[in-house]
């Protein structure tokens, strides 16, 4: 792609988009440990009240992430708000050579991105908007959210993802090319691309002049229809806590941004310090209602392994633990974010209450069901920690 340079010091931002699971949080850890020498503030972005994602990259970032626990991206903040954040990593002692914006598996991006163009700040300059496709869940995910197709008209470079999971690769390829516009469609899995090509990424000029305010407020018709049944007039996220109690759940429903992806989903933010028994979540998991589209964050199950966290991520029927573990300074807290529609998120939380278990010993077999889903750290070749389940009880 030819490149404009950005002016001396400026930071080029991109934005990282996709829908739910699709691998950006992946795709943005691998930049971060492959990025060589270069410096990559990220700005972090999560649906539920807890911070997963942030969590997830903070490790790896020291005091280069900036997240917002606070709903999607493009509703939580405003254009000012956004140059705060982004003062904050434009910082010349922080030394960062690009930003990455994480946004949730739920943001519009051209909200996103029409307000970075707005950005007034002279340290940055809008960089690209990446978009990550789901290749195994493509059909379905667009079956089901046909602004797939917009947004993939605006990316500047699409990562078609988790290749390895797809029935028909290739098909989903050669799809996801007929869409785009003129943005370079790059196969991967595990999000694994050359950092080099991300943060060359930058829109052409031509490509800024195309992507102009007027384009990005062009009026979606299935946006007129819901301002029309005055859906927009619901309240936005009600209240946000980051300080999750114990055992605490936290939910909330369609928001004011209608014709948004999120507009018709429920989350729920569950938080424990009593550890999880192994065999009550896996009955959980194992009934979970085909609403319930993604699951994510870690779980303490206590005595069953004292070692260790498990990530947990649950897309579709997909379901995944990554046992890592627990950082020196972390406390040991089980937290999750479910994600769906149409769930009844007080009876799930009820149930999760119910995996809660203050039981001193584990019993032998106990970690057997959690197992079944460990992925062999050979399955990808991946840089996983994990060396194997450490049980000792
Ligand atoms: N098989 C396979 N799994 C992948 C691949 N990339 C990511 N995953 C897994 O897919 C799940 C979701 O990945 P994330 O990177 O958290 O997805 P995300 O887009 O950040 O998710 P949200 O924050 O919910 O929007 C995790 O279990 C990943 O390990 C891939 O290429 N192949």
């Amino acid at each position: 792609m030819s490149q404009p340079s950005p002016k001396p010091q400026q930071i080029p931002v991109v934005v990282l988009a996709g829908f739910l699971g699709s691998g950006k949080t992946t795709l943005l850890n691998h930049l971060l440990h492959r990025s060589g020498g270069s410096r990559i503030g990220a700005l972090v972005n999560d649906f539920g009240a807890i911070e997963i994602d942030a969590m997830a990259v903070a490790g790896a970032l020291g005091d280069s992430t900036v997240s917002l626990g606070n709903g999607c991206l493009c509703c939580a903040v405003d254009a000012s708000e956004l140059d705060q954040y982004l003062e904050r990593l434009a910082e010349p002692t922080l030394g960062i050579d690009v930003i990455v914006i994480e946004a949730s598996g739920l943001a519009e991006p051209q909200e996103l991105v029409r307000m970075l163009l707005a950005s007034e700040h002279p340290g940055v300059v809008y960089g690209g908007l990446v978009e990550v496709v789901d290749a195994a869940e493509f059909d379905a995910t667009r079956a089901r959210h046909p602004e797939i197709d917009r947004h993939l008209a605006l990316a500047d470079l699409v990562v078609v993802n988790k290749l390895d999971r797809a029935a028909d690769g290739e098909g989903v390829l050669e799809l996801v090319r007929s869409l785009v516009d003129r943005a370079a469609v790059v196969p991967a899995t595990y999000g694994r691309i050359d950092p080099e090509f991300l943060f060359d990424c930058r829109p052409s000029e031509e490509r800024i002049g195309q992507l102009s305010f007027d384009d990005l407020h062009e009026d979606d018709p299935s946006e007129a229809d819901h301002r029309e049944d005055g859906f927009h007039d619901h309240d936005p996220h009600d209240g946000h806590s980051h300080a999750a109690q114990d055992g605490d759940a936290h939910r909330h429903g369609p928001d004011a941004h209608a014709g948004h992806l999120h507009a018709a989903y429920d989350s729920l933010s569950f938080a424990s310090e009593a550890p999880v028994d192994p065999r009550r979540l896996m009955t959980f998991l194992d009934s979970r209602p085909e609403g319930l589209y993604r699951i994510k964050g870690y779980v303490d199950f206590g005595p069953y392994d004292i070692r260790n966290r498990y990530v947990v991520h649950a897309v579709g029927r997909f379901l995944r633990f990554y046992p890592e573990p627990w950082p020196a300074d972390s406390e040991r807290l089980t937290q999750l974010v479910l994600i769906g529609s149409g769930i009844d998120a007080a009876a799930l939380e009820k149930e999760l209450q119910a995996c809660r278990s203050e039981a001193p010993h584990a019993d032998e077999h106990g970690m057997w069901g959690v197992l079944r889903y460990v992925r062999d750290p050979e399955e990808d070749g991946a840089d996983q920690a994990w060396t194997g389940p450490a049980t000792s009880a």
